[in-house]
């Protein structure tokens, strides 16, 4: 059985794109490193770097991308995020449950 990498967000922020990190961003709980994808996102570099080391899903899904983007994007999966030590308190909690919701 392939293991399954298991990220902290605390371990994922490590990879905020700054001093030689690369640039990891978590997209509905699996966690990506988009460093070689930077300059090829048609949005530009920019708008993924603001999301270095955090949680890009509302604003990944804001946009509306396609299948393609979402298709991308699994090229550069590293693993998921770690739910059992995620810091989140119940409160927001709730309300990325509220979004991650269809
Ligand atoms: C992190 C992984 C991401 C991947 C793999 C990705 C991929 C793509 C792709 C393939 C497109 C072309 C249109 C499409 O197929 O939907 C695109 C366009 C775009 N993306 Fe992303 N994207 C990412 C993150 C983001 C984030 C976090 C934002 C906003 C905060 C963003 C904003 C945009 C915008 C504004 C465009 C339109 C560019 C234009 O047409 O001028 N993207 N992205």
């Amino acid at each position: 059985m392939v293991e399954v990498r298991e990220f902290t967000r605390q371990e994922v922020a490590l990879r905020d794109g700054k001093n030689g990190n690369p640039t990891w961003v978590i997209i509905r709980d699996m966690v990506y490193d988009v460093t070689p994808y930077l300059n090829e996102h048609p949005g530009g570099s920019e708008l993924i770097a603001d999301f270095a080391g955090k949680d890009a899903t509302k604003d990944f899904d804001d946009f509306g991308h396609s299948g393609t983007a979402m298709s991308q994007l699994k090229l550069y999966k590293v693993g998921e995020l770690n739910m059992s030590t995620d810091p989140y308190t119940d409160a927001e909690q709730c309300e990325w449950e509220h979004y991650n919701t269809p």
